[in-house]
């Protein structure tokens, strides 16, 4: 049985103020790891405070990206060892936005994966196709090229590590959510990857979150499929009612 998991990506959204504040409001009343985990995914700059205020709490705060090297001339980049010695160990990788706008293609994905990695930290695997390729047929064959370039190199018992987000790029911040039908077809595509190349043990513990559009109204119709693990959250994530609410939902 795989533990709900939900976690917010704030993006650019959220001030630093904004977001000390609101872990603040939150940190006593989210649910116990048990129950559901929950993670916010913040701006690099807030992740220190974030991480001293949540501090033996449930909440986990993670890293909306990092560097693939440790160290290096790469200005304006954040590397795996910086972020682990302010105790972060969450990173989400390879969100569309990123592979869009910020030259994440699948090699840097795949290195980026590695990295993350081998410093023990727990990666939000980004997956999912755009509309042409939807409406081209093409979502599964999109999305399988997607995990096996990330995965290139990867063990299996790393595998059971990694969490995978699968978010049709048309239903990011679009208000159109994908049917959860839809989207829990493509979690079994993802797992039956998984279970094929790396064997049933490794299937069954990798947790499958859906993004794109979620909300408290919609989040219970996904996490009702069976392989749907949780859910990867934009907009709905940084309001401190509608956030808990997601929890709720999940519990
Ligand atoms: O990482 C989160 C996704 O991009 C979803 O964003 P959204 O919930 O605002 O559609």
């Amino acid at each position: 049985m795989r533990t709900p998991f939900i976690a917010g990506n704030w993006k650019m959204n959220v001030t630093d103020k904004e977001a000390l504040a609101f872990v603040d409001a939150v940190k006593d009343r989210v649910p116990s790891n048990e129950e559901v985990e929950s993670a916010v995914c913040a701006q690099a700059l807030s992740l220190k405070g974030m991480t001293e205020k949540a501090k033996e709490t449930d909440l986990r705060i993670g890293a909306q990206n990092m560097h693939e090297e440790d160290h290096g001339a790469f200005t304006g980049e954040i590397s795996a060892p910086t972020l682990t010695s302010i105790g972060i160990d969450l990173v989400i990788i390879g969100h569309s936005e990123r592979r869009e706008m910020f030259n994440d293609t699948d090699e840097r994905v795949n290195r980026k994966l590695h990295a993350a990695l081998a410093h023990g930290m727990t990666p939000i695997v980004c997956i999912g196709e755009k509309l042409e390729e939807r409406e081209a047929s093409r979502a599964d064959e999109v999305v399988r090229k997607q995990l096996e370039q990330a995965l290139q190199g990867v063990e299996a018992e790393q595998v059971k590590g990694c969490v995978f987000a699968y978010e049709p790029v048309w239903a990011i911040g679009t208000g159109k959510s994908s049917n959860p039908e839809e989207a829990g077809e493509m979690a079994r595509t993802i797992r039956a990857y998984i279970r094929d190349q790396y064997g049933h043990s490794a299937a069954e513990a990798t947790r499958i979150q859906y993004g794109g559009s979620v909300k408290p109204e919609n989040i219970a119709e996904y996490l009702a499929d069976e392989d749907i693990d949780g859910a990867l959250v934009g907009g709905a994530s940084i309001k401190v009612d509608s956030f808990l609410s997601l929890l709720e939902a999940a519990q």
